[in-house]
């Protein structure tokens, strides 16, 4: 990763941790933008007695979380969080959204759904006119043929994610399976996320459209933010 993008990421994800508050339930995002939001919700607690509790959106993120010293809860104990906290793979120019690089995408969506408000930190090489990147989809291994078979006649193209450090398919947080699909240009991110959120057996898709009116977009740059 250029030095441009890792200053970019970590002005974006400072940001986004300066408008949590004392007494905030956090959603923390996955990747390596929310990360740099985590290391200074982290200083701030430490240094500032800053109060808050996380609800972490992955494995990685609750152990990072712990590891930071960041204190932590569950949608079980508040089933509505103040503020969530998270990085995109895309942003289109209508705040549409791709997600889960990190296979993330389902706990993802429930911790944004459960917000007040939702920020996505990304570096400004994220931002699009257009989605295109490729769409992650979390599906049941019972009904992967069937999403695969749907993906192609929606024209797309589906490819079970591989593990890097393990043979065969990636499995995720929830036991279950990550295919990417790639439809090139998306024309209409809402009625793709509806198709492919609708196939039985499916978790999640990373196309997130539905969050738009409590969205903010920081983007980062290498000397600051934009706020979108
Ligand atoms: O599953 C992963 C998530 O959707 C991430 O939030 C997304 O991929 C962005 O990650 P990063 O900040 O590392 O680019």
């Amino acid at each position: 990763m250029s030095e441009n993008i890792v200053n970019s990421k970590k002005n974006a994800g400072n940001y986004a941790a300066d408008l949590v508050i004392d007494g905030n339930i956090v959603g923390l995002g996955t990747g390596s933008t929310v990360l740099y939001t985590m290391e200074r919700l982290s200083y701030r607690i430490k240094e500032e007695g800053l109060m808050i509790k996380g609800v972490p959106t992955s494995y990685q993120t609750a152990v990072r979380a712990r590891n930071l010293g960041i204190p932590l809860t569950t949608l079980d104990d508040f089933p509505k969080i103040d503020i969530a906290i998270d990085g995109a793979d895309e942003v289109d120019s209508d705040f549409n959204l791709i997600k889960g690089r990190g296979a993330a995408q389902t706990r993802e969506r429930c911790v944004a759904a459960a917000a007040k408000q939702f920020i996505v930190v990304v570096d400004e090489s994220k931002l699009t006119k257009k989605l295109s990147a490729v769409v992650p989809v979390e599906v049941i291994p019972f009904a992967l043929a069937v999403l695969c078979d749907k993906v192609k006649s929606l024209g797309g193209n589906a490819i079970v994610r591989e593990g890097v450090k393990k043979d065969g398919p990636v499995i995720t947080d929830n036991g279950q399976i990550e295919v990417d699909c790639d439809f090139g240009e998306i024309d209409n991110p809402e009625s793709l996320e509806t198709e492919l959120n609708n196939i039985p057996g499916v978790l999640s898709c990373g196309i997130f459209t539905e969050f738009k009116e409590k969205t903010v977009v920081i983007a980062g740059n290498a000397t600051g933010i934009e706020i979108l």
